[in-house]
């Protein structure tokens, strides 16, 4: 029972918990970033049964970080247990690329995951959870989910374009030598893979303080169109390409700024990209998870709407649609066959 003045806990699921993502992931949402400095939680971590032991020790590290937020910690193999009562759930647990895969190569060992996890989150979690899918393929991992999760209202469910988003401001804001904070309203469309469509033709940077289109400072329409896309679509490949590993401080940090703006709101007049299931916004197929635009208020997103579409986008945003209906039909037969 909280006390007088303090809110209840809320529980909070991270998959894949002993993985690279999960361990920059868990200090920045047990220290009050994502859910409020005054948000008390407990956290319920499942990974496969083979890693408890790893989990064992992430539990000692989270108790000697000594966080007075963290009310309780669960351990566990099982997905009832993860995922009974969740009001925010992070699904990292899935397998990794390596160099030279697509993410989509991922997508018969990892879409069955989701079915899974869809099934137990439709009878345990509450109907209000706050989803967010970050293993790979993500975009139709979610789709998966959701459509094994048919009690869970459509607008709980998303999947992480955030780190491409975050990429695609780095990008402009190293070319203009500003802040990152300086550059607002960048757009990734579409699919988290190399079709996604990072645009800035809506988006402006602050130079000496004033709301510049990003085209009117950048003065090169060339590279904005070619190489900027290139850089931002191929990010995640050049860092397994350095690394031998997958992106994963960044996709954590990307992780709590998606699910902090779904829970605190996204700045007047800002947006932010998130993948959700489509209501058949800008010529998408309803139900495919598709990365938007999006304004967030009291814990709803609305997808922008009205944003000019020219011919050399459209063939853009139907190139990444082409990808994740092709993602849909392998991920439906792969969960069919069982
Ligand atoms: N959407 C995005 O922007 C990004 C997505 N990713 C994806 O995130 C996923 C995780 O990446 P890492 O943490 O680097 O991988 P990792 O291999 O370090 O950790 C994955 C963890 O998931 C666990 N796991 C496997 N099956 C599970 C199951 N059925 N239930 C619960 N846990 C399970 C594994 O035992 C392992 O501990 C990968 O699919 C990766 O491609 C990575 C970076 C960015
Ligand atoms: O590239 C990968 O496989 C990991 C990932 O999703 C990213 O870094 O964006």
């Amino acid at each position: 029972m909280a006390t007088s003045g303090q809110k209840e806990p809320i529980h909070v699921v991270i998959t894949g918990a002993a993985g690279q993502i999960a361990y920059s992931l868990v200090y920045q949402i047990c220290n009050g970033e994502v859910f409020g400095k005054d948000q008390p939680l407990i956290l319920h971590l499942l990974d496969i049964t083979p890693m408890l032991g790893v989990l064992q020790g992430l539990v000692m590290e989270i108790d000697d970080c000594s966080i007075p937020l963290v009310k309780g910690v669960v351990t566990t193999d099982n997905e009832e247990q993860a995922f009974k009562d969740a009001d925010a759930v992070f699904l990292v647990g899935a397998m990794p690329r390596k160099e030279g895969m697509e993410r989509k190569d991922l997508l018969t060992a990892n879409v069955k995951i989701f079915k899974s996890q869809g099934t137990a989150i439709d009878k345990f979690a509450k109907k209000t959870v706050k989803i967010l899918v970050v293993g790979n393929p993500a975009n139709t991992n979610c789709l998966i989910l959701a459509h094994f999760a048919p009690s869970i209202p459509r607008e709980n469910f998303s999947c992480l374009t955030r780190l491409d988003h975050n990429r695609a401001k780095a990008q402009i804001a190293s070319r203009l030598k500003v802040s990152p904070d300086a550059v607002k309203n960048v757009i990734i469309w579409g699919n988290h893979s190399a079709t996604q469509f990072p645009d800035v033709r809506s988006a402006t940077v602050n130079v000496n303080g004033t709301d510049t289109p990003v085209y009117d400072a950048i003065k090169d329409d060339q590279w904005l169109k070619s190489d900027f896309i290139s850089i931002v679509q191929k990010r995640g490949a050049a860092v397994i390409a350095a690394r031998k590993l997958s992106s994963a401080m960044s996709a954590a940090k990307a992780s709590c700024d998606h699910m902090r703006d779904w829970w605190q709101g996204t700045k007047e007049n800002e947006w932010v990209s998130m993948g959700v299931v489509s209501d058949g916004s800008y010529g998408v197929e309803k139900g495919l998870v598709y990365s938007y635009p999006v304004h967030i208020k009291n814990g709803r997103y609305s997808i922008v709407q009205g944003l000019p579409v020219d011919d050399w986008a459209r063939e853009l945003l139907d190139k990444t649609q082409k990808e994740l209906l092709e993602e849909k039909t392998d991920a439906l037969k792969a969960t069919s066959s069982e």
